[in-house]
């Protein structure tokens, strides 16, 4: 069985306070963005993982997909071994969510393949153990999102009228670094009033907290934002923490850039 997890944006995000198990509260958008991995599972004699495409860091066993079917097996003893293959495509460290969306897909082939039975419900609950933005990709519709991200609204938002650029200037963010970097505080405007006004006024109107210590670190971000608005974007914004930048435009405005080599540019029509 083959399936091609993609990846998410954030449309604003604020950090609301640091909670007792160490992580954050916040708020945030979350759409569902067609970049795509890859990723297949036989049945197999014993348990295999590999990939191929980009390198993930870190340990073969570590990887997320490895780790979906670890939670399953822990709860259903007779989950048989799987021989498991992931092209890795979406760029990593981007906050575009893809190594969770790859677990969660993982979880969903998992249960579709062996008959599980497990609820939408269930599924979600199983994703927020694996990460925070993990449970989004189970219902993997736009969605207004709180708590450490886990608990999700969906919303009636359709940017299929726009077309998105999506840069990626190779910069690997650190997730937990990121989030040591802010203040946590509560929001001047709310996100879910500011997410239903038209996409026009949203540069006045919504923000990333990540920005202003991301930026610090990495000033070409704030630059590529103000190349995205040069190239005629209506609104344009880093994706969670980093360092992917989302640049939306009017149906095919966008104006050409020349964007550095080593960049990897997406335009998603
Ligand atoms: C920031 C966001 C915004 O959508 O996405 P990315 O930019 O990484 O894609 C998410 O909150 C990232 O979710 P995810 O990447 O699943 O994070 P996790 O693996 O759960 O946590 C990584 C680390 O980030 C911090 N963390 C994460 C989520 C949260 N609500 N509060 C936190 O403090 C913790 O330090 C944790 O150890
Ligand atoms: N299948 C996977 N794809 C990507 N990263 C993975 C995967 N499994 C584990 N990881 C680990 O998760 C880290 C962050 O992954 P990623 O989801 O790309 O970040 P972000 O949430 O910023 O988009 C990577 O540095 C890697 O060590």
């Amino acid at each position: 069985m083959i399936v091609f997890p993609n990846c998410k944006i954030n449309l604003g995000l604020h950090i609301l306070h640091r909670r007792a198990d160490g992580f954050h509260d916040l708020e945030t958008i979350f759409y569902p963005v067609q970049i795509k991995d890859a990723l297949e599972v036989l049945a197999h004699g014993e348990l295999h993982f590999n990939s191929s495409g980009i390198t993930v860091p870190g340990n073969a066993a570590d990887n997320l997909c490895l780790k979906a079917w670890h939670l399953l097996k822990k709860d259903f003893p007779d989950l048989p071994a799987v021989n498991i293959h992931l092209h890795k495509h979406i760029p990593i460290g981007a906050g575009l969510g893809g190594g969770s969306a790859d677990a969660a897909f993982m979880l969903q082939l998992l249960n579709d393949k062996f008959r599980l039975e497990l609820s939408a419900t269930q599924l979600i609950n199983y994703a927020a153990q694996l990460g925070s933005d993990c449970a989004f990709f189970i219902p993997n519709q736009p969605c207004f999102a709180t708590g450490r991200g886990e608990v999700l609204q969906p919303l009636d938002l359709d940017l299929s009228g726009y077309s998105m650029l999506l840069v990626h200037p190779g910069i690997h963010v650190n997730t937990g670094w990121a989030f040591g970097q802010i203040t946590p505080q509560q929001p001047e405007l709310s996100l879910q009033e500011s997410i239903l006004q038209p996409v026009t006024s949203w540069k006045d109107l919504i923000t990333n907290d990540f920005e202003a210590p991301v930026f610090s670190a990495h000033p070409i971000l704030r630059e590529i934002k103000e190349q995205l608005y040069e190239a005629g974007a209506l609104y344009a914004t880093m994706s969670g923490s980093g360092s992917a930048m989302v640049g939306i435009f009017g149906k095919n405005k966008i104006a050409g850039i020349l964007w550095d080599a080593s960049y990897r540019v997406f335009e998603i029509i």
